[in-house]
């Protein structure tokens, strides 16, 4: 599948123009995306990362990196997923950046969603969906999402976020609408945000192959 995710990550790069700051996700596919930015960084004006991961391949590769609050609205975002329906709607977080990830695709104009043919599916839900929470409120969260979905919280134990705070991974959900379920579950207190891209789907799915393949 890395073979997959390369050229999605590459095909995203037909969406940088001159002068612009680009948004930058996190995870395996983005690196190869990070990668290819790094031949073209002289046409842009810096990056807004997700992560801690990212931002040190993007210093690495000698990329400036802006501050969200300084770069305001950004033309660009481009990002990976662990799922994606036939809507663009998404499950993220796989990787634990799903917050800010949250953040920088909801101040940009366009997100490019770069995905492995696998990652596909008609309904959300048999990956595991992430949910970052307040390590104090761990163990209601984890009650509040048993009684309100009949989902099953895992801790994911040992995870710190880049924002200190933990994972909960929810197994077991059918995610038949899924903006009913991201505001349900964005309604529990301690939760700081739900891994269900649906009310900020992306614009935009690339899915790697040969050629690969826009949606
Ligand atoms: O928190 C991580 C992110 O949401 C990633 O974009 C997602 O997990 C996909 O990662 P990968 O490209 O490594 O499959």
């Amino acid at each position: 599948m890395s073979e997959a995710k390369r050229q999605a990550a590459e095909k995203a790069i037909e969406y940088v123009e001159d002068g612009m700051v680009v948004g930058v996700g996190t995870g395996s596919t983005v690196a190869y995306f990070i990668d290819a930015l790094a031949g073209i960084k002289h046409r842009i004006a810096g990056a807004v990362s997700s992560s801690m991961q990212s931002s040190e391949q993007l210093r690495r590769h000698g990329i400036e990196l802006l501050d969200l609050n300084a770069a305001g609205p950004l033309p660009l975002y481009v990002d990976g997923a662990d799922e994606c329906d036939p809507h663009k709607r998404l499950i993220k977080g796989g990787g634990a950046a799903l917050t800010r990830e949250k953040i920088i695709a909801g101040a940009s104009e366009i997100f490019v969603c770069v995905i492995d043919p696998a990652k596909q599916v008609d309904v959300l839900g048999r990956f595991p969906l992430p949910l970052e929470v307040i390590p104090m409120a761990r163990s209601l969260v984890a009650r509040e999402i048993v009684s309100r979905t009949g989902g099953q919280p895992v801790w994911r134990e040992g995870t710190v976020t880049d924002n200190g705070n933990w994972i909960l991974d929810v197994h077991g959900l059918s995610i038949i609408d899924p903006m009913d379920m991201e505001s349900t579950l964005n309604q529990i207190p301690g939760v700081v945000s739900v891994g269900l891209f649906a009310r900020r789907p992306a614009d935009v799915v690339i899915v790697g192959g040969a050629p690969a393949t826009v949606l």
